[in-house]
């Protein structure tokens, strides 16, 4: 270091004498004469100008170094390495097995093979094989076969617990001090939901439960009842039409598809009323967004990756800016209608809940700001048809399936809506549907797993959890055990849910799929009353039985979907 620089500031050719007094003049000659410079000690008065030039450059590359060592011992050692080990051994010694930690990647590459091999493997099951979990989650049920219950695996280098027992799952989602709070979301499922009621905590949750609480109240409800048939509507005059082409009066619908539509369509009107056009772009983002989720969810996350523009950090920032784009054009003219009300559809009812006190006055307590009104908007869209288009879809499947079930409810159906289109009312009333809708979300609920991270060192019972390691719910597991469902667990029977939700099961409080305890889903009364209606109306027009072609094969896409789509046959009723 001090000859490095003692030859940076060594003086100019033409200042410094160049000749060693100590070689003989002949060698003097051929010597090239830069290597004179170096015994040569630099004239005081020039050293010290030069040296308080370089000083700050120098400073800066040791501190770059030291910076640069610091983080790699963070982010290669201690983050990927040394903790995984420590928090490996706090939970062996608890007796608390799982697959190895591999280095950077954890479990991600051994999750993606299994998957892989299961979907290969397992190419389609019986159609009345509702244990899909080998298909489904095959890591954690041949973990759980290795190396029982809890299971401890990795997510990159975040160790990640999985409970099996409905004891733990309710201590951890009936937590009301905030203690098990949401994971830090992947950047792309970030992009998808935005940081909306889904993903924020403490007291950003509780400010924005407040202000969507109001648009989910059942008489609100009511009212977009009607928006749903009106929509219901449109999707049976298309069967109607193409059946009446069909010459045996029969005819075959891809319905997932068909559903996916439809839940767009409700959500883009109940959600943005007259601007649903311009909400129909947003479900169409969405997809995109989707998509790319679920191509890099389970690559290796290196640290400032998401700030390079790669190809597909480059999609979804402009898929993102598409979105707040379009957000921003339906918000902005609502915000400017403040006079007139802001609307009776969700957007409305929320801005109404996020500015205005029954006096009219503002509450700032509660306002949100443009960019998380936009987010809540992202997270009510997807959440709100997503999982709704596969509930329809999954109902759908096991109706066929079960034709004594079909006719029981549309039986059912006519004798409390008779052929009219049905009312909130009416719907209400449908006892078995309500029972087959919650059997349908026991065995095929569409979101499969939820997690949560314990904010401090938490106990679960007998276990202690290190702060920061994920908690994984598995909820079709939970659904099939056996202990508490009973030895018909795995098979379809409405008649568990005959005297209600609490009473299904040994344990109360058994069904997972909309979550339970504080955080537990907001849009499930609106959920089930899109459901009741649309199935109400297909049960009016038509009878129907799966087509030979479809496959069953229940995929994880993020949500629960049958892979290759739902064929049906359906055949109008007065036919
Ligand atoms: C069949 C349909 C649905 C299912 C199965 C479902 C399922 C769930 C589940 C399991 C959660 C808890 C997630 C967690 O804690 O990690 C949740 C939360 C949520 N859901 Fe749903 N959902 C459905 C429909 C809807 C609809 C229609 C909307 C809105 C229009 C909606 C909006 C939300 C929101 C905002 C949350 C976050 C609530 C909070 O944390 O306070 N969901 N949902």
């Amino acid at each position: 270091m001090a000859n490095r620089s003692s030859q940076k500031i060594l003086p100019p050719r033409s200042i410094t004498p160049t000749t060693d007094p100590a070689q003989p003049a002949a060698s003097r000659r051929s010597t090239p004469r830069h290597t004179h410079y170096l015994p040569l000690p630099p004239r005081p008065g020039l050293a010290i100008i030069h040296i308080s030039m370089a000083a700050p450059a120098l400073l800066a590359a040791a501190a770059l170094l030291a910076l640069a060592a610091a983080w790699l011992w963070d982010y290669a050692v201690a983050r990927h390495l040394l903790r995984p080990r420590a928090v490996g051994a706090v939970f062996r010694a608890q007796g608390v097995r799982g697959p190895p930690y591999r280095y950077l990647r954890g479990s991600n590459g051994d999750i993606r093979r299994m998957r892989m091999r299961a979907e290969a493997d397992a190419a389609a099951l019986d159609a009345r094989d509702h244990d899909y979990l080998r298909r489904v989650l095959p890591h954690f049920l041949a973990w759980k076969d290795k190396y029982g219950a809890p299971l401890l695996h990795w997510f990159g280098p975040q160790p990640r617990i999985c409970l099996f027992d409905y004891e733990s799952v309710r201590q951890v989602l009936w937590n009301k001090s905030g203690h098990f709070a949401k994971t830090d979301a992947h950047p792309a499922i970030l992009a998808l939901l935005g940081k909306g009621l889904v993903l924020v905590d403490g007291a950003d949750w509780v400010r924005h439960r407040r202000v969507a609480n109001p648009a989910f109240a059942m008489d609100k409800l009511k009212i977009m009842a009607t928006t749903m048939v009106t929509c219901a509507e449109r999707l049976i005059r298309e069967c109607e039409e193409l059946a009446s082409t069909s010459k045996s009066g029969e005819v075959e619908v891809e319905f997932s598809r068909h559903f996916q539509e439809l839940t767009a369509e409700v959500i883009s009107r109940t959600a943005f009323g007259s601007s649903y056009k311009e909400g129909k772009e947003v479900f169409h983002t969405q997809q995109q967004l989707l998509a790319l989720a679920l191509a890099t969810l389970l690559n290796l996350q290196l640290p400032g990756f998401k700030y390079l523009p790669t190809k597909n950090n480059r999609l979804k920032w402009m898929l993102e800016k598409k979105m707040k784009t379009t957000l921003t054009a339906i918000i902005q003219p609502r915000l400017a209608s403040k006079g007139s009300g802001y609307g009776d559809d969700l957007l409305g009812l929320m801005l109404e809940a996020c500015f205005t006190t029954e006096q009219g006055e503002k509450q700032d307590e509660l306002a949100l700001t443009m960019d998380e009104i936009i987010d809540e908007c992202k997270t009510f869209f997807f959440a709100g048809h997503e999982t709704t288009s596969h509930l329809l879809t999954w109902t759908m499947f096991l109706l066929s399936l079960y034709p004594e079930w079909q006719e029981r409810l549309r039986e059912e159906v006519l004798r409390e809506c008779g052929r009219a289109n049905p009312t909130a009312d009416m719907l209400s009333k449908l006892k078995e549907m309500t029972m087959v809708l919650l059997e349908t979300l026991r065995l095929y609920g569409p979101v499969l797993t939820m997690l949560r991270k314990p904010i401090s060192d938490m106990r679960l019972g007998s276990l202690s959890i290190p702060k920061g390691t994920g908690i994984i719910i598995p909820i079709p597991f939970l659904h099939r055990d056996k202990e508490v469902w009973g030895e018909n667990a795995n098979e379809f029977d409405p008649l568990r849910f005959e005297n209600g939700i609490t009473n299904a099961a040994k344990t109360p409080q058994a069904l997972l799929s909309f979550s339970i305890g504080p955080r537990s889903c907001i849009g499930q009364n609106f959920a089930m009353l899109e459901a009741k209606s649309l199935m109400a109306m297909i049960l009016q027009k038509f009878s129907f039985t799966l087509s030979p072609k479809y496959v069953h094969a229940p995929t994880n896409l993020i949500t629960l979907q049958p892979k290759f789509g739902l064929p049906i046959v359906l055949r109008p009723l007065d036919v």
